[in-house]
C-alpha cells in the first residue's frame, strides 16, 4: 500500500516531535543520575558526620542506632534515585535513535474516536500530556499489532478483554531519528519488513525481533497459561528468537513478581550461550541466568569423576562407527561400538529410570552399600557396622532421613572413638609438634573452650588433656566433614551393583528386559566406574541415584527454566530436570528433526516431553514456516528429514543450493578455498565450513588454513564465543547458531552413510541463511540424492570447470 507524501511528512514530523520530547527528558535525566550520584558520594563521605554516636547510656544507645537507621535511609532512597534515573535514561538512550516501528489505530467498542498506538521497544510517557507517545511491543493492547490485520480485532487486559476496530496498521524502519521506510500493512505483520530484516548479513550475536513478530510466534510469546509449553518447530522457524521475547515479555508483564536471576536458559553449548546473550539486554531486561546442561553435571559429580561430556560422547559415536579415514577416535570392535550404542539407548530410558526408582524402593530393605569409616588405618566402622544400622531403622523413614539419623548416630561414633584414640603415643608427637605460636592459640581457645578455665595450665594431666582433644579434633576434622557430606554411602558401589550379575547383589535382578549387548554393558561400565571416570550416559542416571538415596536438591528459587534443543534431552535428563526445580514453568524448545544425540534420534514424537507434566499441564505450539534460510534452502533441506514436507519456506528467494562432487581431497581443499574466495567476494561476512566431527575439523582447518587469504577460525568445544568471518566448525556445535554462508566440508556417501548421521546432516545444512554450498569427496551422501534433482545444482569437478 502507498503511502502519500502528505502522510509521510506527518509522520516524519511526529518522529521529530517525539525523539525532541525524548532528547529533553535524557537531559534532564542526565543531570538528575549526576546530581544524585554526587549527593550519594557525599553521603557516603560524611555518613559518620551526621550520625551522633554516644553508646553511654541505654538510651544514648538506642538514639545512636536510630540516628544510624536514618542516615542509612536516606543513602539508600539517593541510591534509589540513582538506580531509577539511570535505568530510565538507559531506556531512552536505546529509544531515542529508533523510537517505535509500528502503529496501530484502534476505536474501542462504543467510542468515537480512534488511538493511535505506536509501538517500541519500551514506552515513553509524554508527561505534560499524560500520554503515550510510545507503547511498550509487551503492553496487552500492542498484542493486536501482532495478532491481526485491520478489521474487528480484540486483545486481553487484567480486567477483561477489550474489543474494537482496528483501522489503521503501520510499519516504519526509523533510523538515526529519520524514517527510512514505512508502509500500511493489510496482513498480520508485512513480509516486506521480514524479508528486508531477513536478508541482512547474519552476526555473531542474536538480534531481537520484537518489530516483526509472527502471529504464531506471538501465541508462545504471551503463552502465560502453560506449566509446560512445549515449542516444536522447524530449523529457523524462531523458536530461540520467540523464547528469548517470551522471557522479556514474562519480566516485563510480572515485574512485580518475577526478576531475571529466577529464569534459567539450559543451552545447547557455551557457544549458543554466547551467541543469544544481547537480546534481552537489546531489550532493556537484564540477563536471565545460562547455563548448560553438562556445566550442571560438571558442578555436581566433577569432584567424585571425570565426567564425559556429551560432545566426547557424540564424536565417539561418529568417528568410532564410520569407515571415516579422517576418523581419529579410539579403535574399538564392531562389538564395542554396538554395545555402547546400546548402553547409551538403554541407559537414557525410562525403562532405566523405572529400574532405579525399583531399585530405590528395593534398597528400603536391602542392598545399600557403604565405604567403612577409617582413621589412621583405623576402622572406626565398618561397612557392616554401617549397614546395620541403617537397616535397624524403622522402614518406613526414607533413605535420605535415614541417612541424617545415621549421620547424627555416626557423629556420636566418633566422639568416643576420639576419647579413646586420646591416649594414643601419636597424639603426644603431635602435640610436641605444636608451635609456640599454636600453642599459645591453642591456649587462647582452650580458655575460650572450657570457659576460662584458669590462665595457666598448672594442671599437666589437664594440659594434656585439653590439647589432646583439640589435636584430635583437627584430625578428625576431614572424617566429621565426610560424615556430614554424606560420603559414608558407597554411591559408585550402589551405580555399579545395577550391572551386577543377579546372584551377586540382587540389584541387577531388577533388569529384567535387558537390553542387547548386556553382559558388555556392565562390565565395560564397572570399569568406568573404577577408573573414577563416568561417561555421559552414565552421568545423568547415578545423578539421579545419589539423590534419591541422599536427598534431593532442588532450586525453590527458579521460577521458569527454559530448555533450548530439548529433542537432545533423554528422559531421563528431563525427569532430571523436573526434580531440581520444583517450583518453577518451563518452556521446551525442539526440533526433532535435529535430535542428534544417539540416545534421542529414536524419538519420533514429542512424548517424552510432553509426558513430564501430562496433558493438562502441558501446552504444544508447532511452528512449521521457516525464516532463516532462503526458500531454496529450505526446499532443499526440508526432504532430508521425516516428516518435513510440512515445512513452509519463507518467501526469500536465493541460488539454488549447490554440491560440488571432488575426486581428491587436493581438489576437495582447492575448490573449497576457491568458495571462501567467492563468497567473500560477494559481501558474506559469515561463512562457515562444516565438518561432521572435531578431528575432521582440526584436518580440514590444517589443510585450508595456507590455501586462504584470509584468517580461518576454528571453533572447538572450549570456544566460548565466535565473531564473523570464516571459521570451521564441527556440525554438532553449529546447533542454534547460523551464517551467511555454510559450505559443508564433506557431505560424501562415505561421510554421511549412516542412517543415524541424517539429522546432524540436516542440522548442519539449516545454519545457512543465503547461501549453501555441499562439498563431496567422491559420491554425495544419499540424503543429498534422494531429493528432488530441481532442488540442487550439481557439479562433478572431475568432468566440469568450477564455476
Ligand atoms: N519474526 C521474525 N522476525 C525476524 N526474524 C526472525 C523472526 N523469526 C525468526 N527470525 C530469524 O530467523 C532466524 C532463526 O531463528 P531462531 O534461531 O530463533 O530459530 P530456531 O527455530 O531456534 O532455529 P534452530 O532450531 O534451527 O536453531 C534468526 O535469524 C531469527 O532472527
Amino acid at each position: 500500500m502507498s503511502l502519500t507524501d502528505q502522510a509521510w511528512a506527518t509522520e516524519e514530523q511526529r518522529v521529530q516531535e517525539v525523539t525532541a520530547k525524548m532528547s529533553v527528558k535524557m537531559t534532564e535525566l542526565e543531570e538528575q543520575v549526576g546530581l544524585v550520584q554526587s549527593d550519594v558520594v557525599e553521603i557516603r563521605k560524611h555518613y559518620w558526620d551526621e550520625v551522633t554516636m554516644d553508646m553511654s547510656t541505654a538510651e544514648d544507645a538506642v538514639e545512636s542506632i536510630a540516628s544510624m537507621r536514618q542516615q542509612t535511609e536516606v543513602l539508600s532512597e539517593r541510591e534509589r534515585t540513582h538506580r531509577q534515573a539511570a535505568k530510565a535514561l538507559g531506556k531512552l538512550r536505546r529509544l531515542v535513535d529508533s523510537p517505535y516501528f509500528g502503529r496501530i489505530d484502534f476505536i474501542e467498542r462504543g467510542e468515537r474516536t480512534e488511538e493511535a498506538v505506536y509501538l517500541g521497544i519500551a514506552s515513553f510517557l509524554d508527561e505534560e500530556e499524560g500520554q503515550y507517545l510510545v507503547y511498550d511491543w509487551r503492553a496487552p493492547i500492542s498484542s493486536l499489532y501482532y495478532d491481526f490485520a485491520p478489521g474487528e480485532v480484540a486483545f486481553a487486559t487484567p480486567n477483561g478483554t477489550v474489543e474494537g476496530q482496528m483501522v489503521l496498521k503501520r510499519q516504519y524502519v526509523i533510523r538515526d531519528r529519520h524514517i527510512h521506510f514505512m508502509f500500511d500493512t493489510g496482513v498480520t505483520i508485512g513480509d516486506e519488513l521480514l524479508k528486508q530484516v531477513l536478508s541482512r548479513s547474519s552476526d555473531a550475536q542474536m538480534k531481537t525481533i520484537v518489530a516483526t513478530i509472527q502471529k504464531e510466534q506471538n501465541r508462545i510469546i504471551r503463552n502465560d497459561s502453560a506449566h509446560m509449553l512445549i515449542v516444536q518447530g522447524a530449523a529457523g522457524s524462531g523458536k530461540t528468537s520467540a523464547a528469548l521475547q517470551r522471557v522479556a515479555y514474562l519480566l516485563y508483564k510480572h515485574r512485580d513478581k518475577l526478576s531475571s536471576d529466577q529464569m534459567v536458559l539450559f543451552s545447547p553449548n557455551p557457544l549458543f550461550n554466547h551467541y543469544v546473550s544481547t537480546v534481552l539486554p537489546e531489550l532493556g531486561e537484564e540477563n536471565m541466568q545460562q547455563t548448560t546442561y553438562q556445566a550442571y553435571l560438571e558442578h555436581r559429580l566433577g569432584e567424585m569423576f571425570e565426567v564425559e561430556d556429551s560432545f566426547a560422547q557424540l564424536e565417539y559415536i561418529l568417528t568410532s562407527g564410520s569407515t571415516s579415514s579422517v576418523s581419529e577416535g579410539t579403535p574399538v570392535t564392531e562389538e564395542a561400538y554396538k554395545a555402547r550404542l546400546s548402553g547409551i539407548y538403554y541407559k537414557s530410558s525410562t525403562a532405566f529410570l523405572t529400574v532405579i526408582e525399583a531399585y530405590i524402593k528395593h534398597m528400603e530393605r536391602t542392598g545399600m552399600l557403604f565405604n567403612p569409616i577409617k582413621f589412621r588405618e583405623k576402622e572406626v566402622l565398618s561397612a557392616a557396622q554401617l549397614a546395620e544400622r541403617f537397616y535397624s531403622y524403622d522402614t518406613s523413614i526414607r533413605l535420605p532421613n535415614r541417612l541424617v539419623l545415621m549421620k547424627e548416630w555416626m557423629l556420636e561414633q566418633l566422639e568416643r572413638f576420639a576419647e579413646l584414640e586420646i591416649e594414643e603415643a601419636w597424639v603426644d608427637e603431635e602435640i610436641e609438634l605444636l608451635s609456640s605460636e599454636d600453642y599459645h592459640r591453642t591456649y587462647l581457645r582452650l580458655l575460650k573452650m572450657e570457659g576460662g578455665l584458669g590462665a595457666s595450665f598448672d594442671d599437666f594431666d589437664q594440659e594434656r588433656l585439653l590439647l589432646a582433644r583439640l589435636v584430635m579434633k583437627e584430625h578428625l576434622k576431614p572424617v566429621r566433614i565426610a560424615v556430614k557430606q554424606f560420603k559414608f554411602v558407597d554411591l559408585t558401589g550402589l551405580y555399579g551393583q545395577l550391572f551386577r550379575d543377579e546372584q551377586e547383589a540382587g540389584a541387577g535382578g531388577l533388569i529384567t528386559e535387558k537390553p542387547s549387548y548386556w553382559s558388555e554393558i556392565c562390565w565395560r561400565t564397572e570399569e568406568q566406574l573404577a577408573q573414577a571416570k563416568l561417561p555421559y550416559e552414565d552421568a545423568t542416571p547415578f545423578l539421579y541415584l545419589m539423590e534419591a538415596v541422599c536427598g534431593f536438591q532442588t532450586n525453590g528459587a527458579v521460577r521458569h527454566v527454559i530448555i533450548d534443543e530439548a529433542q537432545d534431552y533423554s528422559p531421563f535428563q528431563l525427569a532430571y530436570l523436573k526434580r531440581l526445580f520444583p517450583r518453577c514453568r518451563m518452556t521446551a524448545l525442539g526440533d526433532l528433526g535435529q535430535a542428534i544425540y544417539s540416545h534421542a534420534s529414536a524419538y519420533s514424537e514429542i512424548d517424552p516431553i510432553a509426558a513430564l507434566y501430562g496433558p493438562e499441564q502441558t501446552e504444544v505450539i508447532r511452528l512449521f514456516r521457516s525464516y532463516r534460510s532462503t526458500r531454496e534452502i529450505v526446499e532443499f533441506t526440508r526432504g532430508i528429514v521425516p516428516g518435513g514436507d510440512a515445512i513452509e519456506p519463507f518467501t526469500r528467494a536465493g541460488a539454488l543450493p549447490r554440491v560440488v562432487k571432488a575426486s581428491d581431497r587436493g581438489s576437495l581443499h582447492s575448490h573449497l578455498a576457491a568458495e571462501v574466495k567467492r563468497l567473500l567476494g560477494e559481501g558474506y561476512a559469515s561463512i562457515a565450513i562444516i565438518t561432521k566431527t572435531a578431528s575432521e575439523s582440526e584436518l580440514a582447518h590444517q589443510a585450508l588454513t595456507p590455501l586462504l587469504e584470509v584468517p580461518l577460525g576454528r571453533i572447538t568445544k572450549h570456544s566460548p564465543t565466535f565473531e564473523s568471518g570464516v571459521l570451521v566448525i564441527p556440525s554438532y556445535l553449529a546447533k542454534g547458531v547460523e551464517f551467511d554462508a555454510v559450505l559443508i566440508y564433506d557431505g560424501s556417501h562415505h561421510q554421511y552413510g549412516h542412517e543415524n548421521e541424517r539429522k546432524l546432516f540436516y542440522t548442519a545444512c539449516t545454519r545457512a541463511m543465503h547461501e549453501l554450498c555441499i562439498f563431496a569427496l567422491g559420491d554425495p551422501c544419499h540424503f543429498i540424492t534422494s531429493q528432488p534433482q530441481d532442488t540442487y545444482v550439481l557439479t562433478d569437478s572431475a568432468k566440469d570447470a568450477f564455476n
